[in-house]
């Protein structure tokens, strides 16, 4: 059987992409015990300096759940009474959000087709979405009679604002990539036919940029939609500190005094 994610390394750069075309890129378990391995092994390697996630094929980034396995697996909940299934939100969903999300290194999705559910929620934990003008964009969880996961309830009201992200959760439906556009859920669109290459040069970009600056960036964002304007300040001036310290901040300065395109270390 073939991998359901691939994972590779270059330059820095982690790809990790989800590899089952044939089902819509759908999270069956193996697929999301494999993601979840690779985004904790891309957010923990310290040669590691940038993410891009992205998927097989033309037609979907990912359904979120993989429904036609989730049926039978409810099927067993029901006769043996144990109620696992839904533990899937602890043993894979968060920690796959978590991994991206928390990683101190760019995040870049690369959204090929669909992204629908958990799928979209994935999307959304990147910090920046390169989206093929094929794509498109749909919650889902209230059509299969569910709630928000993967973090969407916290990603897509920060993206779109709160309004906008209980009408495309009440009522979910297909948004284009030039919607998506429009709505800030896409950074760019793109040719699908270059939507790899493109975010491939976004990607690398950020993997051969200051990582400890892009961390700090990562962090006082974060950090400054759930804080205070003074607890903020705070925050900025130690995150400052840190970047201020890094081998890269006095590679930057050097190269700009002698007129030089600085040659980042990732430190
Ligand atoms: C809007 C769609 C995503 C795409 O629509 P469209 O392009 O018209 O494609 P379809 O004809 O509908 O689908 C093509 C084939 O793919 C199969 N398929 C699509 N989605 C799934 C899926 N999630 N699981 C399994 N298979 C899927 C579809 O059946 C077709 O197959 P056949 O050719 O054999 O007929 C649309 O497809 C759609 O709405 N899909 C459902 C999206 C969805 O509800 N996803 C799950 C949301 S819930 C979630 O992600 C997370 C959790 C977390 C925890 C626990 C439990 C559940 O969910």
């Amino acid at each position: 059987m073939a991998d359901t994610v691939l994972y590779e390394v270059s330059d820095g750069l982690a790809t990790i992409t989800l590899n089952r075309p044939e089902a819509m890129n759908a999270l069956n378990i193996a697929t999301k015990v494999a993601l979840r391995e690779a985004a904790e092994s891309a957010a923990g390697d310290t040669a590691v300096r940038a993410i891009l996630l992205t998927a097989a094929g033309d037609r979907a980034f990912c359904v979120g759940q993989d429904l036609k396995e989730h049926i039978g697996l409810l099927a067993s909940d029901r006769e043996t009474g144990s109620g696992q299934t839904m533990s899937t939100v602890k043993e894979h969903y968060n920690p796959i959000v978590r991994a991206l999300a928390g990683a101190a290194k760019p995040v870049v999705a690369a959204v090929n087709g669909v992204a629908a559910g958990a799928g979209f929620g994935f999307a959304l934990t990147a910090d920046y979405r390169v989206v093929a003008d094929t794509a498109s964009f749909n919650t889902s969880f209230a059509g299969v009679a569910l709630t928000a996961d993967s973090g969407i309830s916290w990603t897509l009201p920060r993206v779109i604002g709160p309004s906008r992200a209980a009408d495309l959760l009440l009522f979910p439906r297909s948004i284009s990539a030039q919607d998506a556009l429009e709505l800030g859920i896409a950074n760019r669109v793109v040719p699908a036919a270059e939507l790899r290459a493109e975010a491939e040069k976004v990607a690398r970009t950020l993997a051969s940029g200051p990582t400890v600056a892009y961390a700090a960036i990562k962090e006082a964002v974060a950090y400054g939609l759930t804080h205070s304007l003074e607890e903020t300040l705070e925050k900025e001036d130690e995150l400052q500190t840190r970047a201020g310290q890094s081998e890269d901040h006095a590679i930057a300065v050097q190269a700009f005094v002698n007129k030089e395109k600085p040659k980042y270390v990732g430190r």
